[in-house]
């Protein structure tokens, strides 16, 4: 179980982060919802230890990591724009952390990632000859070598569009079901946070706004922020594509 009790984070007089507290249960997917400036990719560095927090603790499995270094925390993070390296091919990309820590997992582990990932055919291309959503998965595969007990995923699919991003999700709840992998995922779509997590966690402002269930979510907004800035997102969307059909559909 991840749990943070009572964090907090200013830059100044901003106070960006106040009083978060809530826990994660391991091989939970959550979702960190809120608009820019909420404070979301800040409680993220302040996981992964690029932050340091100014009160508070973090404990993973009943060990307070607080004031670890990042490579102790057992915290891995795919970037929004993935962080490959260019002059390396997918399979040399996927590999690199792993050759530095070979104990971590077998050759066989990581060919089953490289085939649960839909990968063999592409680790001889380079970076640039691979579609968004490939990359992607070769940054997955290249995190999951190193088996953190926690996957952070900052914007995972904001590159992605239609098709491919449906299939990413798709990966993501598999690679948590399977691993048992807790996965939190920064993001600022609401449709997103609401079909691909256990729970949102929905900041406003730095503070915790609600955290719940997709269902808690939408049948019992918490706050008024919650029902006009989420809800009204989905009403727009569900609006827009009802109106695309016309009257006599709707
Ligand atoms: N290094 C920093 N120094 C000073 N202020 C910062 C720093 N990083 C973030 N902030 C401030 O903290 C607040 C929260 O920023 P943060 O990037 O966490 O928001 P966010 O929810 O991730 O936004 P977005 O969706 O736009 O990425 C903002 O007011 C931002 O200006």
């Amino acid at each position: 179980m991840l749990t943070l009790n009572n964090l907090y984070k200013s830059y100044g007089d901003n106070t960006v982060l106040e009083d978060i507290s809530l826990s994660i249960n391991n091989g939970e997917i959550v979702s960190i919802l809120g608009s820019s400036g909420s404070g979301k990719t800040t409680l993220l560095n302040c996981l992964l230890g690029l932050v340091e927090i100014d009160a508070g603790t973090i404990e993973l499995d009943g060990k307070d990591i607080t004031h670890l270094p990042i490579e102790k925390r057992g915290l891995n993070i795919v970037f929004q724009d993935y962080a490959l390296f260019p002059h390396l091919s997918a399979g040399r990309n996927i590999v690199y952390g792993w050759r530095n820590n070979p104990s971590v997992s077998t050759q066989e582990e990581v060919d089953d990632l490289i085939d649960l990932l839909d990968l063999r055919e592409h680790l001889d291309k380079e970076i640039h000859e691979l579609s968004g959503g490939q990359k992607q998965r070769v940054a997955l595969a290249r995190t999951l070598t190193l088996k953190p007990k926690v996957l952070l995923l900052d914007e995972p699919l904001s590159a992605l569009d239609g098709v491919i991003k449906e299939s990413i999700k798709d990966t993501i709840k598999q690679i948590s079901e399977e691993f048992k992998l807790t996965t939190i995922i920064v993001t600022h779509d609401p449709e997103e946070a609401l079909t691909l997590s256990d729970k949102v966690l929905i900041l406003d402002g730095g503070k915790i706004a609600q955290y719940g269930t997709p269902q808690e979510i939408i049948e019992k907004p918490a706050t008024k922020f919650v029902e006009n800035f989420i809800l009204h997102q989905l009403h727009i969307k569900r609006d827009n594509i009802l109106k695309l059909f016309g009257d006599q559909h709707v």
